[in-house]
């Protein structure tokens, strides 16, 4: 007997069923641990390695953290453009970070990101920016004779200490204007410093049991005593002053209104400046300080600088120029934010489930977009590790790019609201120093990036300030 077959059957039996979902690879390494030990030693080559051995998406499991790492520009649009409404900002990270902000608008969400950013962003226009322009330009001035004494010295210096301390003294003025004395610009900063780099380790810490000891947990609280003391103040005495406006940031806070025309309350004013702080001050020293270091291992882009700074600013050094006529300094500092973006990394919650490059993302998983990998990835960057501005002219500016590509600020609705600032202070100190000095890296100090919080250099840089004329 011949059995004929049903070709409706037949035809329903050879239809592939639902697409298996395949399984994201997982970073292998010690049990529990994971690949801890890896990326404490050298992690910018473990993260770049990590995506040539396992691909763009892969797990990974550090004690109770356990993330999906993305690589791709491709994957960081999906993330923080395409899907952005089903990625949050939430886990411990963002519950770190609160405890320095409040509830400020980098870890804000919903009515009260909007309705805070609707606030905030005024502040960073060009007409605004144009009014603080010049009490950033007094405050780079008043900083240069410390560079002036380094390279008195004709050794190679730290040269970190020095610009952070002049990013913290233009973050204050920017914020501030000129009412704060310097010694208290002196005890920002340490303070400052150390609650940015305590909010990621207290992040690794967050897994332990709430009894276990955490070092450094008390002096990260009264960092932030002493600072929320003195912001609580300043706030105080600029509400009680009234109208006259000084032009800077926080005159500008407390002024500002929503929609309704309703004002902020002194606690919102509190937690939005101390956003500014804590989104502003270090990215911006840490991208000088990679700054300075490429163009003093590169004297041909050290010489252009120089010499754009001359023409924009007259050849007597000092004084303001137009901050907007470097192209070259700029496309230097573009290559900078490239190579070595402050803000490496920016991880997100999954809220909705979702899929990415075909690997499922169930709601409740963490993802964590990597700028720094992306932007050195071989498939959309030529000779990607290589320090090159001029790619930057040749790509008709960097920011042109399709996005994810280029990502120093971040991307989609919750990009930095502050990049307009960085890059005029940029311009201006990078300019300052080219006017007056070449910088020349000391060759016996090695330098290399360490993943910590932000992306600084490990033992810092060293460079010798050789005066120019
Ligand atoms: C080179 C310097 C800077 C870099 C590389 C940088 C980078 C970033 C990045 C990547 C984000 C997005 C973070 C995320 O996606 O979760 C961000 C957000 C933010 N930045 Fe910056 N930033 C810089 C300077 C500044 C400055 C000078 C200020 C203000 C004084 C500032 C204020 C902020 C604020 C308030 C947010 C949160 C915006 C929002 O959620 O709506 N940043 N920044």
């Amino acid at each position: 007997m011949t059995i004929r077959r049903d070709p409706a059957m037949t035809a329903r039996s050879e239809q592939p069923g639902p697409r298996p979902h395949p399984r994201i690879p997982r970073a292998t390494g010690l049990p529990w641990l994971g690949p801890l030990p890896q990326l404490l030693r050298d992690g910018f080559g473990y993260l770049l390695e990590a995506r040539r051995r396992y691909g763009d998406v892969y797990r990974l499991d550090i004690g109770g953290l356990r993330t999906v790492v993305l690589n791709h520009p491709r994957q960081l649009r999906h993330v923080h453009l395409d899907r952005a409404a089903a990625y949050h900002r939430q886990g411990p990270l963002f519950e770190q970070m609160r405890r320095v902000t409040g509830n400020g608008l980098a870890v804000s969400q919903g009515e009260i990101w909007r309705t805070q950013r609707r606030r905030v962003q005024p502040l960073f226009h060009h007409d605004r920016l144009a009014a603080v322009h010049r009490l950033l330009d007094t405050a780079a001035d008043e900083q240069m004779p410390l560079f002036e004494r380094a390279a008195r010295t004709g050794t190679p210096v730290a040269l970190g200490p020095l610009l952070a301390r002049t990013t913290m003294k233009m973050t204050v003025r920017a914020v501030f204007g000129s009412g704060i004395p310097d010694a208290t610009v002196d005890r920002i900063c340490p303070d400052m410093e150390y609650a940015v780099s305590y909010v990621v380790l207290a992040t690794l810490m967050s897994p332990l049991p709430r009894w276990a000891p955490r070092p450094g947990d008390r002096r990260f609280e009264q960092a932030i005593q002493r600072l929320d003391a003195l912001l609580t103040q300043v706030v105080a005495e600029r509400r009680r002053a009234g109208e006259r406006d000084p032009g800077d940031l926080i005159a500008m806070l407390t002024a500002s209104e929503d929609d309704a025309g309703e004002r902020m309350t002194a606690r919102q004013v509190r937690d939005e400046t101390m956003t500014l702080f804590l989104a502003g001050y270090e990215t911006t020293a840490l991208a000088l300080t990679w700054a300075a270091h490429f163009l003093s291992t590169h004297p041909a882009s050290m010489a252009r600088v120089g010499e754009e700074a001359d023409l924009a600013g007259g050849a007597g050094g000092g004084g303001a120029f137009d901050a907007h006529r470097l192209p070259y300094t700029g496309a230097v500092w573009d290559e900078t934010l490239r190579l070595t973006p402050p803000i490496w990394w920016n991880p997100r919650w999954a809220v909705e489930d979702d899929e990415i490059d075909g690997y499922p993302i169930p709601a409740g998983t963490a993802v964590t977009p990597l700028a720094f990998v992306a932007q050195r990835h071989p498939e959309v960057w030529e000779r990607p590790h290589r320090f090159d501005p001029d790619r930057v002219a040749a790509a008709r500016g960097i920011r042109r790019r399709p996005q994810g590509e280029w990502m120093p600020f971040g991307l989609g609705r919750d990009h930095c609201v502050g990049r307009e600032l960085a890059n005029l202070e940029a311009r201006i100190v990078l300019s300052k120093l080219a006017q007056r000095f070449r910088l020349v890296a000391d060759p016996a100090h090695r330098v290399r990036p360490v993943p910590l919080g932000t992306l600084r250099p490990r033992h810092g840089i060293r460079v010798r300030l050789e005066p120019r004329r």
